[in-house]
C-alpha cells in the first residue's frame, strides 16, 4: 500500500486554501503504486489527485516531470495536468515533503492485456511522443544502459542469492549489450515506465498514461521495447508475438520505426529487460520484511531476460536481423 505520510483534516483545508477548488468532500489514500503517496481528492469543485512525494524522489527533478505532464495535456495527449495554486505554485509542501495536486484522469488500467488493448497501447505510445515534440526540458536517463553494469556491481550477491549462478549470467548480458548498444537513434522524450498499471482505457480505448516520473530524454525505440517488454508476455513467461506485432502496429500507425529503430529492437528489449530486473532486484534486498509495499518479483524480468538471451530476434517478428 502506497501511502507512506498520513494528512490529517487540518493539514488538507490549509493546503486546498491556496486554491481555487473549493473544500473537501472526500479524501482517500490509494493502495496502488510504489514510490509515492497517493491521495484521491475529491472537492466541491471536482475531482483531483493528491501525490506527496517519498524519498526515492529528487525534488529538483520534480518540475521535469510536472511540466512535462501538463504540456502533454495542452498538446492533445490524456494526461493529469498539475494544479497551479493561486499564487502559480505547483509544488506545494505537506510535512515537509514535496506535494502536487494533478488533475483526477478517468480510466481504468487492465492487468492483463488483450492484443486489442496492446494494439491501442502502441498507438497511444506513439501519441505521447508526438505530443511530447518541443518539450523544452530535459532530463538525461539515470536508468540508462551506462548505469547498469555500476548497479550491478552492487547486486552480484543479490542475484547469486535468488537464483545461484545468475550474477555470472547477468555479466554475460551486460557485456553483450555494452558492446552492441544501439546508437544514433532518434530521440526524445519517454516515458520510461509505460507498463499497463500507468495507462488507462475506457471503454478499451486507450485513454491516457500516468505515472511520468521516469520520463527522459532517450531513444524513442527504447520505449516501445520496454513496452514490448511489459504488455506482451503471458503469465506463464512466454512471449506473445501478437500482441507484440499488434502494439509495434499500433504504434507505426502513428510513428514509423525507421529501418535502424527495428534492428535495433532485440538489443534494446535485452536492455529494457536489464534495467527492470536490476531496479526490482535492488528493491527486493532493500524492502523489509513485513514493509507496507509488496516489491515486485525480479524472477519475472529474470526470466524476460533469459528470452532475449535466448531468442534475440524474437521482437523482429519474423523480420531479417
Ligand atoms: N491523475 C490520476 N488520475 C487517476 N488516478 C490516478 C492518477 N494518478 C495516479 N492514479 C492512481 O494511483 C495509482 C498509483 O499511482 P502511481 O503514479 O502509479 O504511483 P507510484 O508512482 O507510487 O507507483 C495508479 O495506479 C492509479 O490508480
Ligand atoms: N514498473 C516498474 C516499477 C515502477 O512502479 P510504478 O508503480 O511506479 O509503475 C516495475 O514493474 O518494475
Amino acid at each position: 500500500m502506497a501511502v507512506y505520510t498520513d494528512i490529517n483534516d487540518e493539514e488538507l483545508a490549509l493546503l486546498l486554501a491556496d486554491y481555487d477548488i473549493g473544500t473537501a468532500l472526500a479524501f482517500k489514500g490509494m493502495a496502488e503504486g510504489v514510490e509515492n503517496s497517493n491521495f484521491l481528492l475529491e472537492t466541491t469543485g471536482g475531482r483531483y489527485f493528491l501525490t506527496v512525494y517519498e524519498k526515492r524522489m529528487r525534488e529538483e527533478e520534480l518540475p521535469f516531470f510536472l511540466d512535462l505532464m501538463r504540456w502533454l495535456a495542452q498538446h492533445g495527449f490524456p494526461s493529469a495536468a498539475p494544479l497551479a495554486d493561486r499564487n502559480g505554485v505547483t509544488i506545494k509542501r505537506v510535512r515537509g515533503k514535496p506535494a502536487a495536486i494533478v488533475e483526477f484522469l478517468p480510466g481504468l488500467s487492465v492487468r492483463r492485456p488483450t492484443v486489442d488493448h496492446c494494439r491501442e497501447a502502441g498507438e497511444g505510445l506513439a501519441r505521447l511522443h508526438q505530443a511530447a515534440q518541443g518539450f523544452p526540458g530535459t532530463r538525461a536517463n539515470d536508468l540508462g544502459q551506462a548505469s547498469w553494469a555500476p548497479l550491478f556491481a552492487t547486486l552480484r550477491e543479490a542475484a547469486d542469492g535468488l537464483k545461484p549462478g545468475l550474477a555470472a549470467t547477468i555479466s554475460g548480458d551486460l557485456d553483450r549489450l555494452a558492446a552492441a548498444w544501439p546508437q544514433g537513434l532518434p530521440t526524445g522524450v519517454i516515458h520510461a515506465d509505460y507498463f499497463p498499471d500507468n495507462v488507462f482505457f475506457t471503454a478499451g480505448k486507450f485513454a491516457g498514461a500516468i505515472d511520468f516520473y521516469f520520463a527522459c530524454v532517450d531513444a524513442l525505440a527504447y520505449d516501445v521495447a520496454v513496452a514490448l517488454n511489459a504488455w506482451c508476455f503471458e503469465a506463464d513467461g512466454s512471449f506473445n508475438i501478437t500482441s507484440a506485432r499488434a502494439l509495434v502496429a499500433g504504434y507505426e500507425s502513428l510513428r514509423p520505426l525507421s529501418a535502424a529503430e527495428r534492428q535495433a529492437l532485440p538489443a534494446l528489449a535485452h536492455g529494457a529487460a536489464m534495467r527492470f530486473f536490476l531496479t526490482r532486484l535492488e528493491a527486493w534486498g532493500a524492502t523489509p520484511a513485513g514493509a507496507l509495499v509488496r516489491p515486485k518479483d525480479p524472477l519475472e524480468y529474470e526470466r524476460k531476460l533469459a528470452v532475449h538471451r535466448a531468442a534475440p530476434d524474437l521482437v523482429l517478428f519474423g523480420a531479417p536481423a
